[in-house]
């Protein structure tokens, strides 16, 4: 990385979100006719779902813009009884087509279902899912009796009225039974155990299955209701991603520029839009416009934060906190252990191998400012422990200090291809206002 030496200002659009689109392409494939998908994030993550929902059976046709997609759906009867799916490290595909594999192909004959995925992948929890999935009338197992992938799904179909799901780990289970409960035989009743981590993400489920005509009653906190229904195909247009745009944001945060990311405003479906409140919290000033959020960086200043509801941007934060004029703690975030790394860990490690001082704690970490111990002709590694929330975050150093490098930067394909081709570019474009 170049230290850009100046304030950066400008406009950016985000891919597609992630989420958004693995929501989207479940649904419509589970839809009753066809949906045109437009907006769609093209990145590992959601290149496993496409394959692997071919691998089911599912038409998904691409175009010449490969932002959109068209989609066939089943109708909820799976067109294949069996299917091997490869997941990587897709933790939303992996449990999303767990879900929507338990619906079985519909003609009362068992599907039979393999999903694996990359060896982190494998120390990923499901069990909580799996175990819902089993209480709700099919055979599901963890293979390996890890409580992690590879798991097998043999299913004639769901037909519960009530199940009980952990969602204290991953809202991912959770998700994943609703968006596969319209299929259920009988009106569903789900009702969470225990602390629910990520709440935003399922008022997202909840939004993008009320786009594709399913409603879920939620009678009170901890309660989903979901009568038999089927989705119906529509033409969908995704969000930019709103994680993504964090990194942005923290631009302008951290070099004192003003950048806004357009696509975005205060009723998007993706809690992580809330970012820009912790830095404002820290002093940036935000301004809400009808399709874009600007973000204007000032001196920043630390704060207590619970960060729970919004975790993927834990780590942006962490890295903008090293330039306050006073520390921040991140509490409450203990589940961000189980994603692509533990990133409680693996931030506490490289901001103190970059000599500045970071504490880790059970469910988060406190980061003193500071700045690194590298220089052009004293370079430091960051390693990125395969996540690309670690390189597109530490990324954000090497824009203002001389001697970041970092290690693996591909490791962004999972859901950004193209992270630091649109970060030159908006510093390229900033030069030049
Ligand atoms: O449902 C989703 O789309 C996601 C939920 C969150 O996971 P957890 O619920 O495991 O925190 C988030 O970290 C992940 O990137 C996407
Ligand atoms: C945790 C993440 O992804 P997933 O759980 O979908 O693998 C992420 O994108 O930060």
């Amino acid at each position: 990385m170049q230290p850009v030496g100046r304030a950066i200002s400008g406009v950016i659009r985000p891919p597609g979100s992630k989420s958004l689109t693995n929501r989207a392409l479940v649904t419509a494939a589970l839809a009753a006719g066809t949906s045109e998908l437009t907006g769609v994030l093209r990145s590992r993550d959601t290149e496993v779902m496409i394959d692997s929902l071919r691998r089911l059976g599912i038409s998904i046709e691409e175009s010449t813009d490969e932002h959109r997609v068209v989609v066939q759906g089943c109708g909820g009867k799976i067109p294949n009884a069996r299917a091997d799916l490869w997941l990587e490290n897709s933790g939303t595909s992996i449990r999303f087509l767990a879900a929507m594999c338990a619906l079985g192909p519909g003609n009362g004959q068992p599907g039979n279902y393999r999903l694996d995925g990359n060896s982190r992948m494998r120390e990923r929890p499901i069990d909580d899912l799996i175990s819902a999935l089993g209480a709700m009338g099919c055979q599901a197992r963890c293979e390996l009796n890890s409580g992690c992938p590879p798991v097998v799904i043999e299913s004639t179909g769901l037909s519960a009225s009530k199940v009980s799901i952990r969602a204290e780990k991953s809202s991912q289970f959770l998700s994943a039974l609703l968006l596969a409960s319209p299929y259920n035989q009988k009106p569903l009743q789900i009702e969470t155990i225990g602390t629910m981590v990520s709440e935003p993400y399922v008022k997202m489920t909840s939004g993008v299955m009320a786009a594709f005509g399913v409603s879920v009653e939620c009678p009170q906190p901890g309660t989903y209701i979901v009568k038999p229904a089927t989705y119906q195909g529509i033409q969908y247009d995704i969000e930019p991603d709103a994680s993504a745009a964090s990194y942005f944001f923290a631009v302008a945060a951290i070099t004192g520029g003003e950048v806004t990311v357009d696509g975005l405003n205060a009723s998007a479906l993706q809690g992580d839009v809330m970012f820009v409140k912790a830095l404002e919290q820290m002093g940036c000033e935000v301004r809400w416009g009808e399709r874009q959020i600007t973000v204007k960086g000032q001196p920043l200043k630390g704060i207590e934060i619970d960060m729970n509801a919004i975790s993927d941007t834990a780590q942006t934060l962490a890295v903008v906190a090293t330039f306050a004029q006073s520390p921040t703690t991140i509490r409450n975030i203990a589940h961000v252990r189980h994603k692509e790394t533990d990133r409680i860990q693996a931030v506490v490690t490289e901001i103190n191998k970059l000599g500045i001082h970071a504490v880790e704690f059970e469910d988060g970490m406190t980061i003193h400012p500071g700045v690194p111990r590298c220089s052009e002709s004293n370079p430091a590694l960051v390693d990125t422990y395969d996540d690309h929330r670690m390189a597109m975050s530490f990324a954000l150093l090497g824009l203002v200090h001389s001697g970041i490098v970092i290690d693996n930067p591909g490791c962004t394909s999972k859901t950004y291809p193209d992270f630091f081709a649109d970060l030159a570019r908006l510093c390229e474009e900033s030069s030049s206002l």
